[in-house]
């Protein structure tokens, strides 16, 4: 059983922390930190992704076994695992937070499968590390079922992801005050097994940085450019350059991604930024609903909402600036830098650009459509209306008979809804004229746009339904969820309630309409 090959380059090639143990502290010189997951009562599969099993290489009968469950709750390890907790910092809401590092998360080595791909496999939840600052290094299965979930959700839309193996209970409770007001209470505790090329972040290198030691940041430097960008080349600063230009790239291509299905990260900061441009941490996160580029999920950023819907393009490049910062001392000139930082406000802009011709059906976008996407969303926002389902019954429309019938079940408010009518139409008759004006044929023009358009995402309040369930001991609605999303472009007959609005009840409730960073 489980014939896997680990070659742990990150632990191998890289310094280490010279201590062994959890012990908490500022670890200076070292990217990690050896660290063993600390066992659990009795863990037990809940859910896990078929496609990542077989990417990986673990059989069906593997993924069901006892020893399975031992390994991914962290209580055995196979040969070649080494476990670390990685060392990194960041910049939370707006702040240099100093050492930061995994203080839950532990990875377990890196798996070179059949197809010579490197995977390294993290547990999130498997007890305390060196960087656990006072926390208990677990994690709740309500906030463990949305970042499984979310994460294959989130690959089988297309957008650059971390992904998931496995989600665990662990037979043990956990202490979570989810509201933070004094009341905490016993919840279930939960691990998810993720797994990615790298989950290298850009506080990895913003770390070293502020204390100073270039020699580390260079050696991180060249350990990423080297295992993670094997198509550059180059040398010195041409090459940091060009690499840096890479990860703006990356990042503007990913945001982009979450601006087309309606994703909001929750809680962007630069330690939650993945060098490869994969969407990393599923904390507070959220989908929306109806159209407000003002929503943020995330209660602890309710008042300022620095990472609001409609501002995570300027949050990415704010990011990216800091990590411009950490590596300005591999620079002699910042001007490369600078470049790197254009080049993600061009990228950004050329694939907003696509979005807008894909979403709309349009063959190419010309200046005029992004003024036609950017009233649709002004009357989207005032007018409440659901993203999803409005973009995907659009493909519907008449073009030579214009209506607001395909849309009529995306609307969250009547009154709201006939006030917009007028404009609305205004809108359509507008848009219908342009299609007319394009070469796309009505059938290539609606095939464009369900390819672009989901009907399915991870609502908030399915995930919450699921978890309600999981949580009354029946995981199966994790289960019907995951295979709801991993077609989120089709149809599905039977299922229309996994593609239908928000339900009233949903619209305040915790978990449902903001979600706690308590997780
Ligand atoms: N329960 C916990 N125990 C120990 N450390 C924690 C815990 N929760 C969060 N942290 C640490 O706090 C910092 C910021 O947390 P954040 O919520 O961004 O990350 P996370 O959800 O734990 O994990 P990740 O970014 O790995 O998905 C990280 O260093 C994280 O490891
Ligand atoms: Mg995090």
């Amino acid at each position: 059983m489980f014939n896997l090959r680990f070659d742990n380059t990150f632990v191998h090639e890289l310094p280490g922390d010279a201590e062994p143990g959890g012990q908490l502290r500022q670890v200076e010189g070292a990217l990690y930190s050896r660290v063993d997951p600390t066992p659990v009562a009795a863990p037990r599969v809940l859910a896990h992704s078929a496609e990542m099993a077989a990417t990986l290489g673990f059989s069906e009968a593997e993924v069901v076994s006892a020893e399975f469950a031992q390994v991914f709750g962290g209580n055995a390890l196979l040969e070649g695992m080494w476990p670390w907790a990685a060392n990194y910092g960041g910049h939370q809401f707006g702040q240099w937070a100093g050492q930061l590092g995994d203080g839950r998360a532990i990875s377990l080595g890196e798996l070179v499968n059949a197809a010579g791909e490197r995977w390294e496999l993290q547990l999130k939840g498997a007890g305390r590390t060196p960087y656990s600052r006072g926390a208990d290094g677990r994690a709740v299965l309500r906030s463990s079922v949305r970042e499984f979930l979310c994460s294959e959700a989130m690959h089988h839309l297309g957008v650059p992801t971390t992904r998931a193996l496995c989600l665990l209970e662990t037979g043990e409770p956990v202490l979570r005050d989810m509201f933070y007001d004094g009341h905490a209470a016993p919840e279930s505790g939960a691990i998810v097994c993720r797994a990615a090329p790298s989950f290298i972040r850009f506080g990895n290198f913003e770390l070293p940085a502020s204390r100073g030691d270039v020699t580390l940041l260079r050696q991180l430097v060249d350990f990423t450019i080297r295992r993670d960008f094997p198509e550059l080349s180059g040398q010195g600063e041409a090459l940091y350059a060009e690499w840096f230009a890479q990860v703006c790239e990356r990042t503007a291509t990913m945001i982009a991604h979450w601006m087309r299905v309606g994703f909001v990260h929750g809680v962007m900061n630069t330690d939650n930024m993945s060098i490869l441009g994969l969407t990393i941490d599923y904390g507070p996160y959220g989908w929306i609903d109806n159209f407000d580029p003002d929503w943020t999920p995330n209660t602890t950023d309710a008042q300022r909402r620095r990472y609001r819907f409609g501002q995570q393009p300027n949050v990415a490049w704010w990011n990216l600036s800091r990590l411009a910062g950490a590596l300005a001392p591999l620079f002699d000139d910042v001007a490369p830098l600078q470049a790197g930082l254009d080049r993600y406000a061009e990228v950004y802009a050329a694939a907003d650009r696509v979005n807008i011709a894909r979403k709309l059906g349009l063959a190419e976008c010309r200046d005029a459509d992004v003024v036609l996407m950017q009233d649709l969303h002004g009357l989207m926002a005032s007018a409440e209306i659901d993203m999803t389902l409005w973009f995907r019954a659009l493909a519907e429309l008449d073009p030579l008979a214009p209506t607001l019938q395909p849309m009529d079940d995306a609307f969250y408010d009547e009154a709201k809804q006939r006030g917009a009518e007028p404009a609305l139409m205004d809108w359509l008759t507008r848009y219908a004229t342009r299609l007319v004006d394009d070469p796309l044929s009505a059938d290539a023009r609606r095939a464009r746009m369900r390819a672009a358009n989901p009907c399915h995402v991870l609502r908030n309040y399915l995930a919450q339904q699921a978890i309600d369930q999981a949580s009354a001991g029946d995981p199966s609605g994790i289960h019907e969820l995951l295979d709801v999303m991993r077609h989120p472009y089709d149809d599905q007959p039977g299922r229309e309630a996994f593609a239908s609005r928000r339900p009233d009840w949903a619209r305040h409730k915790a978990g449902c309409s903001m979600l706690s960073c308590s997780s």
